[in-house]
């Protein structure tokens, strides 16, 4: 049996279970709260705080987690990324008043005190500035401190950057970029998997990989002009060019079959209908494997 370990709220928890449940692993849980759930055939999940997971899979008490990079950089213990989920995106940044003088890291005076949750990564980019601070640990609600006169400048993490706005704090500095990661206890733990444990996680991160490739892709079906294919091969390139089908009475029309980028779809059956396409259909791909 193969242990997950997987945020159980917050953040990264309904991203996680989507991307489980979209790769075939269901949570089957007795009830919405229970902690532990079997995910079907040999995996297992557990559910517990984002900021214990390194710890858990660091101890050998799960076998694999997902959790924010931010996490584990801070944890400081020996994990490895097996997969970068492309979710929870957001960077640990230094704040300052935006009414206040210090514009920028240089301009922060020794002996300033920050707020943050995150000490480790804290003290080593101050350090590595060349600058001695003076932390002041808090475990949430960070954007506050300045204001309370607890600290001067914070660190925290941000996205969308409106929680700093609206607590009138400008961003001067940029820590880490973080996303959500599968990770397990990396070489130097002597708890890296092996064996049978190693071949079923990677089998794992083949699913969750394949499955992470093809939601940025579509996979595209029309009806063109059989005169007109060479237009359609630098319309709808693919990765080995479109399929090309033979369509029973379809009289001077191919069918063609590509995999493209979702990005650029309204594009791509804009210049198909061009050329005279007809029964274009786009449809979600479950999985891509390359
Ligand atoms: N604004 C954000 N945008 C994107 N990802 C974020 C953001 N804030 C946090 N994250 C990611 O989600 C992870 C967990 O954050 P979350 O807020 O869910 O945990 P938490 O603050 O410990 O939980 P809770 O507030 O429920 O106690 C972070 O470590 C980070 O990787
Ligand atoms: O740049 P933004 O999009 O505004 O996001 C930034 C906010 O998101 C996180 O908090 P969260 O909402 O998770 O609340 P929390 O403090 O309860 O963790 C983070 O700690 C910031 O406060
Ligand atoms: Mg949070």
């Amino acid at each position: 049996m193969l242990r997950l370990a997987i945020p159980n709220k917050g953040r990264l928890h309904d991203d996680a279970r989507s991307l489980l449940a979209d790769a075939g692993l269901e949570v089957r849980a007795s009830s919405e709260r229970a902690l532990v759930a079997s995910l079907g055939g040999e995996f297992e999940a557990i559910f517990v705080r984002a900021q214990d997971i390194p710890e858990f899979v660091a101890d050998g008490a799960a076998d694999a987690g997902i959790t924010g990079w931010d996490l584990v950089s801070e944890s400081g213990r020996p994990l490895e990324s097996r997969l970068d989920l492309g979710f929870g995106r957001c960077r640990l940044v230094v704040a300052a008043k935006d009414d206040g003088s210090v514009r920028s890291i240089a301009e922060i005076p020794d002996g300033t005190r920050i707020a943050t949750v995150f000490p480790q990564l804290t003290q080593r980019f101050f350090a590595a500035a060349g600058k001695r601070v003076e932390l002041v640990p808090v475990s949430g609600a960070v954007e506050i401190a300045p204001h309370l006169g607890i600290a001067d400048v914070i660190v925290d993490l941000t996205s969308t950057g409106s929680t700093l706005r609206v607590n009138g704090l400008r961003e001067i500095g940029n820590v880490l970029e973080s996303t959500a990661h599968l990770v397990v206890a990396g070489p130097a733990s002597g708890r890296a998997p092996v064996g049978e444990r190693d071949r079923t996680l990677r089998e794992l991160v083949d699913a969750l990989g394949s499955v992470l490739a093809a939601r940025g892709q579509r996979y595209l079906m029309a009806n063109v002009p059989r005169t007109r294919l060479d237009e359609v091969k630098q319309i709808l390139p693919g990765i080995s060019g479109p399929t090309v089908i033979d369509v029973m009475n379809g009289g001077s029309k191919v069918a063609v079959h590509a995999v493209c980028p979702a990005s650029g779809i309204y594009r791509t059956i804009n210049a198909l209908k061009a050329i005279g396409a007809e029964g274009i259909l786009v449809t979600r791909i479950e999985r891509l494997l390359a």
